[in-house]
């Protein structure tokens, strides 16, 4: 196995991080290019896997979309195929194949589609053979699972003959990705409203535009939590805005109480050191990527925290509840669960001369656990892991003076 030794260090010199773009705004962007007539002039398309695999998939257009592990990928293209009335495998990985699609499945099934389970009812691989007539103008989805579902509905709502009304039951999580779907569309002159728990969006055509793809705030997070960790510093964001359309920006007001300062100008976001003021509790309801970093900040900067908004993250690129409790023990910090879905970080006292972390095929696990090098030596295994969504991150870890060292073991 590949192994990534991250020497111990703490103190970083002002350093600018170019940072890569996000792959949730590209990879809507993508599936709305394919679907606009006229052509869109986008920039800044994301390094991520996820990405360049949705970028293949569409441009070489083969019989079977094997995404991979791109959650994203396989639900925007499995409404994608059914719309364009394709015939089409969707496949991914191992753990693809365990994450449920059975939700996004029904919804269009309900408005025409025909799509078969290949293997395990509710879950990849499936077998899609298109939408010949549009059977139904109203779906309900249920919106505590995963909002892709809700997302790749919306996406091609507005190339169905006769418009889409979703009706949102439940809760509704992750609502930021939602809400960013329905902006980007905008941006492609799509009009919508979104009353209560309904969302209609009318038949219409998707008008060519300019588009830049904003730097992604997830990855961004890393370095927040790095700065929070390091005993001093000072790093600039490239490429992110205040007004973002990625509910991961909620990370600025996070770290204000985790001591960082964020100051925007028109290139990015500097981030400066500030005292901890501390947050007892964190709600990633709408944000559950940022769960990670931030549990992981606060075991390393001793912030006895409660965490809810969780609910989704069992069913992510690993079940990431249990992956954090195996590696934050490593370093003697706790993640218990206290209450039902109320998680419990309990810092950790007394730090090992070195640890190794099991990323558990997650790119998330690799980088949220890159700060534990203010404080000890680290061997991250899987250093690639981090791909999926950003390719650049160990080289971008080399240019704020990290020493990353390859081992095989
Ligand atoms: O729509 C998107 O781009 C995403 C939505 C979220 O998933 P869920 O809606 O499944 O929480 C998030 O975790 C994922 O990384 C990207
Ligand atoms: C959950 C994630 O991605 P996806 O669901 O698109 O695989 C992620 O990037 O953290």
């Amino acid at each position: 196995m590949e192994i990534l030794e991250l020497s111990q260090k703490s103190a970083f010199a002002p350093t600018t991080i170019p940072l890569p773009s996000s792959k949730s705004e590209s990879n809507r962007v993508l599936i709305i290019d394919a679907l606009t007539e006229g052509k869109n002039e986008i920039s800044n398309l994301a390094e991520a896997r996820d990405t360049q695999t949705m970028i293949r998939l569409l441009g070489k257009n083969p019989p079977v979309y094997d995404v991979l592990d791109a959650g994203t990928t396989m639900r925007f293209l499995t409404a994608y195929a059914a719309i364009t009335n394709q015939n089409k495998v969707m496949t991914g990985t191992a753990r693809m194949c365990q994450r449920p699609i059975g939700i996004l499945v029904d919804a269009l099934r309900e408005i025409g589609a025909e799509i078969h389970y290949m293997n395990v009812e509710g879950y990849p691989p499936l077998a899609i053979h298109g939408l010949a007539e549009q059977t139904s103008d109203k779906v309900k989805i249920r919106g505590d699972v995963s909002s892709q579902y809700i997302s790749a509905m919306l996406m091609i709502a507005p190339i169905l003959p006769k418009g889409l009304e979703i009706e949102l039951e439940g809760k509704v999580g992750s609502r930021t990705y939602i809400e960013m779907t329905l902006e980007l569309m905008a941006k492609f002159g799509i009009t919508y409203s979104w009353e209560e728990n309904i969302i209609k969006v009318a038949h219409q055509s998707y008008q060519a535009t300019e588009f830049m793809v904003e730097s992604d705030w997830s990855g961004a997070s890393y370095w927040f939590s790095l700065l929070a960790c390091a005993d001093s510093g000072e790093l600039f964001l490239k490429g992110l805005k205040e007004d973002s359309l990625q509910g991961d920006s909620k990370i600025v007001e996070i770290m204000s109480h985790l001591g960082i300062k964020s100051t925007f100008n028109k290139e990015g976001v500097l981030l400066e050191k500030i005292p901890v003021t501390g947050l007892k509790e964190f709600d990633f309801t709408h944000c559950p990527d940022l769960a990670q970093t931030v549990a992981v900040t606060c075991a390393i900067l001793g912030q006895d925290a409660k965490f809810t908004g969780l609910e989704s993250l069992r069913i992510k690129e690993t079940d990431r509840i249990y992956a954090l409790q195996q590696e934050l023990a490593k370093f003697n910090a706790e993640f218990n669960e206290v209450e039902p879905e109320v998680f419990q970080v309990i810092p950790s006292v007394t730090m090992p001369h070195e640890v190794r972390i099991h990323t558990y095929d997650d790119h998330r696990m690799g980088m949220a656990f890159m700060p534990l090098l203010t404080k000890t030596k680290v061997l991250m295994e899987d250093p690639e892991v981090v791909n999926k969504s950003y390719p650049s991150f160990w080289k971008h870890c080399q240019l704020a003076g990290i020493s990353c060292t390859n081992h095989e073991s």
